[in-house]
């Protein structure tokens, strides 16, 4: 089908349209004007079909075929579909593209629509929006991922711009707001990861904040500004929670309350009637978090790697969690590492008491292995999207934290975990024992065919189960009087959705139901088939319905037995919330426990000076991969940066080989750094750590083609956010800046971004380069230390010692690095060869003797003085001797001299 002549949406929904429209397409043109953003999955018998172009656009992304129904506007109408038994596989796929579905249900029964009229169209309506932010289903999420939908808004004051933000992860109940600023926008943003962020239109539409919605891609969904109106926001919230005032949860700012109202009026909106388990907003103190700005947090691969996979992470590297609620509490905390010392002490306390305490922290995760993903299942609860297994989740979970608190009641516990011990002693006990004693052993997961109400639980199910078993039984014993009467031994009564239960006999044997008065009278003809007849007997017909009745009867009562078990469920919200974080809180203590008595990690002192002192520090994720490929002890290293006085902190400027080992201990700082602010125990034998209020890193190279940035442009930008940024209490990690350019360019760059870092930003800062002249400002920066990837070499081979010491590199082994690599031999050596003139032309005239005196080099850096120049016309004006010469030679001589003026002239041009 030409693009050019498919019908657009806009068209699709216009006047002309809808008035030349047949009783369907009016309908569906109505649904989908109200949802025009939306792919429109439209419910048509075991389809949902999609048209126009959302059938052009799924066709194409869920690589299914593209047809044709019909015509409109005189135009073919493209169609595309998919069975709704696997509906979720599609929408994973879809949703995971960055589309957003409606999903569109038949209301009533055909046979009513028929009712009202031959022509009459089956009711239809979107009982749900799909949107990456808002999900539910187990199949689409991921169990350890949060699935945060967040909403952005600004408000304008009279003096400075607010931005606000709130994030609603549905599928857990969390609801989570903070204010901001346009500086800390983006690193807020990231720090929790949206699937999904809302904004106004006005807000999308500005250029300046073009490039954080880069950063998110397709997540963003512009929203019309109503939503946003902050006037209204209090009432939006108050009426969600069903609560006079807003003043029990704490005191929020105007953008925060746009925020939290656009992100509870948008999962309104998806939700369509159903209202989700929604825990009370909670202040998100920003500020109170480490800042990592998004390049840092891509860099240092914190929760995933540059690839995008976990593996590799340092999450991976110290997840030891085993609920899926422990694992997405974990990415939180790496996410946003706390600024106060008492908080990090009281998350360090509860890692010591379960170091301290092995079989009860061994006990304590047997059980959390059994733990269901209760938030989840009570979120699908809450909107009766849930099915027996979700209840029985409840009731496990329910279980499993009674035995735990039975197991840390006797412990004196730490503050924190006496919190949460308290949280499960909360929990409600009668619900347990409702569940425990209505839900069966074994749960179907749908709710639709009822058995999964235990037997002994309610006396009127057991009986209509009993009318229907014992019929059933009856049934049985027929087909074996029937073969008796008759003699036809291969008789069989048998079941179908057509006609239910009937008698099937061979063609060949049919005369013994169909001949003879009694015969004739007993056995009623149902049905021919090509070898077999059918038949039916009052009898049968009465036992049918009987079954029939008591099937029906038995399932209104599981239905309604499901139903008050949900009310029950979603009336204690808050305790089963409040108790899953408590589960939570103990998963990933204990396995931070866990991880620092396999992986030999001690507990980091974390002050509020600006020390930072490693002794012995490791990589966590490296040191686990040299492990596992057994390829040798990770060389643990010493760090300080502690100021020797005052605030100001050190700054290490770190030199030495390629494959030294530089890159690795300048992440594994920052990694050491964020893992105590996180509340854990750190790889090193001691570590001492003030407050990293913000933490910025510039490693490894990458271009961001898609937003026209080179390497260099890209390094330039993220150096330039460090140099504007970075203060006193900031950790800085800076990796071969400038290298990404001409070497004087490059060393220029480094040069100054080195003094800047020590006398402006004042931070404690590592800064690894190959721009060896470097080492030479320690003379000049009283806080500016060398220190040096150690190498042997042995036999002319390098060896790597990966062991940080004092001093300088004198050189870079670039070449023996590239024979390792494999390199073409005849290409090593004439790199050799080159290298040796290089050296050699740079000791006669040494670019670096400019940099060994400091106000030199800035000198060099000036246009040098012009030469005192004379004119080829000045020196010929001052030949001649006017006294001596004839009119005529003057003459001559004057336009000689003309003509050189015009020839210089040219030249210079
Ligand atoms: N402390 C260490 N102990 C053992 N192995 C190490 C250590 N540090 C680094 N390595 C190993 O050396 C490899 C190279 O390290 P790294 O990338 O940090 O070097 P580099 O000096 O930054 O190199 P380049 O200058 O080429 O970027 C790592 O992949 C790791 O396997």
């Amino acid at each position: 089908m030409a693009d050019n002549n498919r019908i657009k949406t806009e068209e699709l929904i216009s006047e002309e349209s809808r008035a030349s429209a047949t009783p369907m397409m009016e309908q569906y043109i109505e649904i989908k004007a109200a949802n025009p953003d939306l792919l429109l999955f439209y419910r048509m018998g075991d389809f949902y079909e999609l048209f126009f172009d959302d059938a052009v656009e799924a066709a194409r992304a869920l690589s299914i075929t593209l047809t044709k129904r019909g015509q409109h506007l005189g135009r073919d109408i493209p169609m595309c579909g998919v069975p709704v038994h696997a509906a979720d596989d599609y929408l994973q796929k879809l949703i995971a593209l960055g589309f957003r579905v409606a999903v569109c249900e038949q209301t009533e029964d055909p046979a009513e629509a028929k009712k009202r009229g031959g022509k009459s169209v089956v009711r239809r309506d979107v009982t749900r929006l799909v949107t990456a932010g808002t999900l539910t289903e187990e199949k689409l999420l991921a169990p350890g991922e949060s699935n945060f939908l967040m909403a952005l808004s600004r408000v304008k004051g009279e003096g400075e711009t607010a931005y606000g933000l709130a994030w609603i992860d549905i599928s857990t109940g969390v609801f989570r707001l903070c204010a901001t600023s346009e500086n800390r926008l983006a690193a807020d943003i990231m720090r929790v990861e949206p699937r999904e962020l809302i904004v106004s239109d006005a807000l999308f539409a500005d250029e300046k904040l073009r490039p954080v919605f880069d950063l998110l891609g397709r997540a963003v969904a512009p929203q019309p500004s109503v939503l946003f109106d902050s006037a209204t926001a209090k009432d939006r919230l108050s009426r969600f929670f069903e609560v006079a005032t807003l003043d029990g949860f704490g005191r929020f700012s105007r953008p925060e309350l746009s925020a939290a109202a656009a992100a509870v009026a948008y999962v309104e909106k998806t939700q369509i009637n159903e209202r989700p388990a929604l825990g009370i907003p909670e202040q998100d103190g920003g500020s109170g978090s480490m800042f990592i700005d998004p390049a840092t947090r891509t860099n240092l691969e914190l929760i995933r790697t540059m690839n995008g996979g976990r593996d590799g992470s340092l999450l991976k590297a110290v997840d030891r969690t085993v609920t899926s609620g422990g694992a997405r509490l974990l990415c939180e905390r790496l996410m946003s590492p706390l600024t106060a010392p008492e908080q990090v002490h009281r998350r360090l306390d509860s890692v010591a008491f379960f170091l301290g305490e092995v079989s009860l922290s061994a006990a304590l995760r047997d059980h959390l292995k059994q733990l269901p993903d209760m938030p989840r299942a009570l979120s699908r609860l809450a909107l009766d999207r849930g099915g027996p297994r979700d209840l029985g989740s409840i009731l496990k979970g329910l279980e499993a934290a009674r035995a735990i608190a039975d197991i840390l009641k006797p412990a004196s516990l730490p503050e924190e975990l006496a919190a949460a011990l308290e949280a499960l002693a909360a929990l409600p006990e009668d619900l347990e024992a409702q569940l425990a004693a209505t839900l069966a052993d074994e749960l179907p997961l749908l709710k639709r065919d009822g058995g999964f109400v235990r037997e002994g639980a309610d006396e009127r199910l057991d009986d209509a189960r009993g009318l229907r078993d014992t019929s059933r039984r009856v049934i049985a014993g027929l087909q074996a009087q029937y073969a008796e009467e008759t003699g036809v031994k291969a008789l069989k009564i048998k079941h179908n959705n057509m006609l239910g239960y009937f008698i099937e006999v061979t063609s060949g044997n049919s005369k013994a139901l169909t001949e003879g008065d009694e015969a004739k009278a007993k056995f009623i003809h149902r049905q021919t088939m090509a070898n077999a007849m059918r038949f039916t007997t009052a009898e049968l017909a009465d036992l049918e319905s009987r079954i029939a009745n008591a099937a029906g009867e038995a399932l209104t009562i599981e239905l309604a037995t499901f139903e008050t078990l949900r009310q029950a469920v979603v009336a204690s919200a808050e305790q089963l919330k409040d108790g899953a974080l408590a589960l939570s809180v103990l998963d990933v203590s204990a396995g931070f426990a866990l991880l620092a008595e396999a992986e030999a990690y001690c507990r980091p002192a974390v002050d509020d000076t600006t020390a930072f002192e490693i002794e012995g520090g490791r990589h966590p994720v490296v040191e686990q991969a040299l492990a596992r490929q057994s390829a040798g002890p990770f060389v643990a290293n010493d760090c300080t940066l502690s100021p020797e006085s005052g605030d100001k902190g050190r700054l290490w400027l770190l030199t030495g080989p390629n494959m030294g080992g530089k890159s690795t201990f300048l992440r594994q700082n920052a990694l050491i750094a964020i893992l105590a602010q996180t509340g854990a125990y750190v790889p090193a034998t001691k570590a001492h750590i003030g407050i990293v209020d913000r933490l910025f890193s510039r490693v490894g190279a990458s271009d961001d083609l898609a937003r026209g940035r080179s390497t260099f442009m890209v390094e330039m930008v993220e150096t330039a956010a460090i140099l504007n940024q970075a203060g006193p209490r900031s950790l800085v990690i800076l990796d071969e800046i400038g290298r990404g350019t001409a070497t004087f360019d490059g060393l220029s760059i480094a040069w100054a971004a080195v003094e800047h870092l020590h006398d402006v930003n004042c931070c404690r800062g590592l800064f690894a380069t190959h721009f060896h002249e470097l080492t030479a400002l320690s003379e000049k920066l009283p806080r500016l230390v060398n220190a040096t990837m150690r190498v042997k070499e042995w036999k002319g081979e390098v060896v790597f010692l990966h062991e940080v010491g004092p001093g300088a590199a004198d050189r870079s082994y670039g070449i023996q690095v590239a024979r390792l690599a494999g390199l073409p031999s005849a290409v090593v050596k004439r790199a050799k060869n080159v290298l040796a003139r290089l050296e050699d032309a740079d000791r006669k005239n040494p670019a670096s003797s400019l940099i060994d005196d400091l106000p030199l080099f800035q000198a060099s850096m000036r246009a040098p003085e012009p030469e005192p120049h004379t004119s080829q016309v000045e020196t010929m004006l001052n030949d001649l001797k006017p006294d001596d010469m004839t009119p005529r030679e003057a003459l001559d001589a004057l336009y000689a001299l003309k003509r050189k003026m015009q020839d210089d002239i040219s030249i210079e041009d």
